[in-house]
């Protein structure tokens, strides 16, 4: 008896598994009660099913392991239902018996197994062709080892559990590392389509689905992004979504609807479509080719919403970035230009003007500084109106830009006054070169207008030039005072009458 416990203790210390216990059971038992077959079975009661698990055959008889029968026709469920737990008599117990019959069964043991709710998971049974006394020990010994059994599918329910929590756990951390990896993406990108291509890399990661193919909606035009599905699928269906189902689509934007996935579940069960929209309507999608053999969990489902709101969340962000970047481009424009004609203002004239005179003094060449200032422009304005001068003012600016030549600048620098700027190189004589500026701008801008309310002749105007070279004052006002001064010289010559 001491060796038998022995053998117990030690099939119930050693064992690592349901199959070592109950292997190591099944041999103990045999041995003890002199049963041909000890087995454990299983009961699939909505499979009304008895399968046999592990079997221990030591003699004539043999239980095959993996044996499927149906659970109603089975000695086991008889006998557990009458309460008739063992018997040596097998023929006049259950003569009716095709399996007792077929198998020529005389003696029969069986004891249930519960699950840890007292639900039946099997039976351990003997059986024996020959007339073996089953006793009273022997039953009990096969309620403890259906006991430890019992204890061990517990044991390993709980494990597999355990496991299954952990690695849902650790399928949970991964899905909120990827959302916040897409949220801090979508924070610093700059570009959308970049973002998305990066996002598509991490996502592909989740293995709901196989692959992942974004496409950017560019107009009515389509860009696949990366080959990491299949383009020509990838295409035809973010087509169809647009064109055949528009509706949905806008309800999406306006409402910015949960989720923002949307699948045709008819015809393309396989494919997600995940959109990802800015105010102006659709940016871009993403078609998601869902693992057929896993259908995406919730979590992964809200990996996707919450990557479709980061992605049009960004969209829209740039979207109105963009906005401001051109109007901010507008008002720079504007407050260094001139509104009536269009030309550099004086702003602009004097900022130019300083840089071109550091650049003059280290490359040592000349800056040739023109001041131009209409003549009796009062009088036009008096005898036409101040909307005709407005026309002349246009006019004049725009036949001074069509000579000026490489990096001339001319600015209106207010009024009726113009300021020309322009490059020259230190050798020849600097104020020939002078007097040949102000006969291009003079040529230019005199003789007649053809406005579009009337036409006048213009004498043309008063123009004074100097020249800056390196080692003068590098300052633009004094460079302005001095063309300044030039042109008054200028206007006071063309006042004297000629003889
Ligand atoms: N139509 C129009 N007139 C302007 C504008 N800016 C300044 N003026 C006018 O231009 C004239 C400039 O005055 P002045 O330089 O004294 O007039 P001017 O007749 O050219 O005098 P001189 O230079 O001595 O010949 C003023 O009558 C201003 O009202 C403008 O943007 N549009």
């Amino acid at each position: 008896m001491d060796s038998q416990l022995n053998t117990l203790a030690r099939s119930v210390s050693n064992a690592s598994n349901l199959e070592d216990l109950t292997r190591s059971l099944l041999r103990l038992v045999q041995r003890i009660s002199g049963l041909e077959s000890i087995y454990l079975t299983v009961v699939d009661k909505e499979a009304q099913i008895q399968r046999v698990l592990y079997a221990e055959n030591a003699a004539d008889l043999t239980i095959a392991e993996g044996l499927s029968v149906p659970w109603k026709d089975t000695l086991c469920r008889r006998a557990l239902q009458e309460g008739r737990f063992a018997t040596d008599d097998v023929p006049g117990c259950w003569g009716d018996s095709m399996a007792a019959r077929q198998l020529n069964l005389q003696s029969y043991v069986v004891v249930p197994v519960l699950n840890e709710d007292h639900s039946l998971f099997g039976t351990l049974c003997g059986a024996s062709t020959i007339k073996t006394e089953v006793s009273e020990e022997v039953v009990e010994l096969l309620h403890l080892c259906a006991e430890l059994i019992s204890h061990q599918l517990e044991r390993e329910r709980q494990a597999d559990l355990a496991e299954s929590r952990a690695s849902y756990a650790e399928a949970r951390l991964s899905q909120l590392q990827m959302i916040t990896e897409v949220s801090r993406i979508c924070l610093a990108a700059k570009r959308l389509p970049d973002a998305i291509i990066q996002i598509t890399d991490i996502l592909s990661k989740d293995l709901a689905w196989s692959h992942i193919t974004p496409v950017l909606v560019a107009g009515t035009e389509l860009e696949l992004l990366r080959a990491n599905g299949d383009h020509e699928e990838a295409l035809r269906l973010v087509k169809q979504m647009l064109s055949s189902d528009e509706k949905q689509i806008q309800l999406i934007i306006e409402n910015q609807l949960e989720p923002l996935i949307w699948g045709d579940a008819d015809t393309e069960a396989q494919k997600m479509i995940v959109v990802i929209t800015s105010d102006e309507g659709v940016e871009a999608a993403l078609v998601v080719q869902l693992d057929t053999q896993k259908l995406p969990c919730t979590d992964s489902m809200k990996l996707l919403n919450g990557t479709a709101n980061a992605l049009s969340l960004l969209a829209a962000r740039l979207a109105d970035h963009e906005q401001l970047e051109a109007a901010n481009q507008v008002l720079e424009h504007r407050s260094m230009h001139d509104v009536l004609t269009g030309l550099p203002n004086r702003r602009y004239l004097i900022e130019a003007l300083e840089d071109k005179l550091v650049q003059a003094e280290s490359l040592g060449t000349l800056i040739y500084t023109a001041f131009i200032d209409l003549d009796g422009f009062k009088k036009l304005n008096d005898e036409h109106g101040h909307d005709v001068g407005d026309e002349f003012l246009r006019a004049f600016a725009a036949r001074i830009s069509r000579v000026m030549r490489g990096h001339d600048l001319i600015a209106r620098y207010g009024g009726d006054e113009f300021v020309f700027v322009g490059e020259g190189s230190a050798d020849g004589d600097p104020d020939k070169t002078g007097k040949q500026i102000v006969e291009r701008i003079r040529k230019a801008c005199t003789g007649r207008y053809e406005l579009p309310s009337t036409e006048l002749d213009y004498a043309g105007p008063s123009i004074g030039i100097i020249h800056w070279q390196a080692g003068d004052v590098m300052d633009a006002d004094i460079v302005l005072a001095r063309a300044d001064t030039a042109m008054y010289a200028d206007k006071q010559a063309r006042r004297k009458p000629t003889n």
